[in-house]
């Protein structure tokens, strides 16, 4: 019962106040990445877990790599003694305007390459986790994922893909074929409904579900925020919505979201079971702001689970 996720993760420097780093100096120090907040989600969630990446000789790759073993994610990685870890600023120029910077180019995850792929680690897990993000940075690091996908489904382990589109990475266009690609060799896809329409059409979620299954994953969920999620598992479609919670942050909503569906899919849950789970926990990390900081522990998701009634419908 294990999962390992592969991709980037990269420092984040977050403005404590309104103004835009422009004129605003009062920052913190944190971290980013897909694939890490899924990693810390299951871990958290109880599940052994695993990250795949790279990171550079320097505090920031150190930072990351202290954070993951407190909570208890084994880390394979490569350290990159040329180039340092990419960083992102988060500010806000003004209320109710977030920005976020990428300094990622060239740096550490993005010198991901198929000679960094823990082939072992990858078979000795039920589940790897892999993001659009990472098809996204460099052609090296697509190989890399792509190095992954084929080794899992060669040793039987099952493969998940969340599209998790960067408009500021790439365009929608050159990306579509790589999503599909990669939709195809996966036994699960996640996508919000903007995402799932970059590979495929569809009138409703439904239709949009059952389209992204179409290209191969036995399993396709549709993110919708605060609207819930739909979900397919082989003919069994299944609406869950969203817990009603005070909202701190939803960056990271998704993360959980996925993190929760996979340690109930590792356990052998059932379909109504993993979307319950994956909803309560994308709701817990919007309580708290942070990437990472507020994936929830099972005492988190069985509170909401038992206190905010039963979300899905069948
Ligand atoms: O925005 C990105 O590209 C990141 O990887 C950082 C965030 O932690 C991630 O997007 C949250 O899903």
């Amino acid at each position: 019962m294990s999962v390992v996720t592969l991709g980037e993760a990269l420092g984040l420097v977050l403005a404590r106040r309104t103004g835009g780093f422009d004129v605003v100096g009062d920052a913190e120090l944190s971290f980013g990445g897909a694939e890490t907040n899924v990693a810390i989600a299951t871990a958290r969630l109880g599940i052994p877990t695993a990250w795949i990446g790279r990171v550079g000789d320097d505090a920031v790759g150190r930072r990351i790599l202290r954070t993951l073993r407190a909570e208890h994610v084994a880390a394979h990685v490569a350290v990159d003694a040329e180039v340092p870890t990419a960083i992102m600023l988060k500010d806000r120029p003004h209320l109710g305007r977030s920005r976020v910077t990428y300094y990622r180019d060239g740096n550490a995850g993005s010198r991901l390459s198929p000679a960094d792929v823990d082939l072992d680690a990858i078979a000795a897990a039920d589940v790897l986790h892999v993001t659009g993000i990472g098809l996204a940075l460099s052609a090296t690091s697509a190989e890399a994922v792509l190095h992954a996908v084929r080794h899992a489904r060669s040793v039987g382990t099952l493969v998940s893909f969340d599209v998790n589109h960067r408009s500021k990475l790439w365009s929608a266009e050159d990306a579509a074929p790589r999503y599909r690609e990669v939709a195809a060799l996966a036994d699960v896809v996640f996508a919000g409904d903007d995402e799932a329409r970059i590979l495929v059409s569809g009138e409703s979620d439904e239709a949009l579900a059952l389209a992204l299954q179409a290209l191969g994953p036995a399993r396709a969920v549709v993110k919708l925020g605060d609207r819930g999620a739909l979900g397919v598992d082989g003919d069994e479609v299944l609406r869950v919505d969203a817990y009603r919670v005070p909202v701190a942050d939803t960056v990271g909503a998704g993360d959980a979201f996925v993190g929760g569906y996979l340690a109930e899919l590792v356990r052998g849950a059932d379909h109504a079971t993993r979307l319950r789970t994956a909803s309560a926990a994308g709701a817990c990390a919007c309580r708290a702001e942070g990437d990472w900081e507020a994936m929830p522990t099972p005492a988190d998701v069985a509170e909401l689970v038992h206190g905010g009634g039963d979300p899905v419908e069948r």
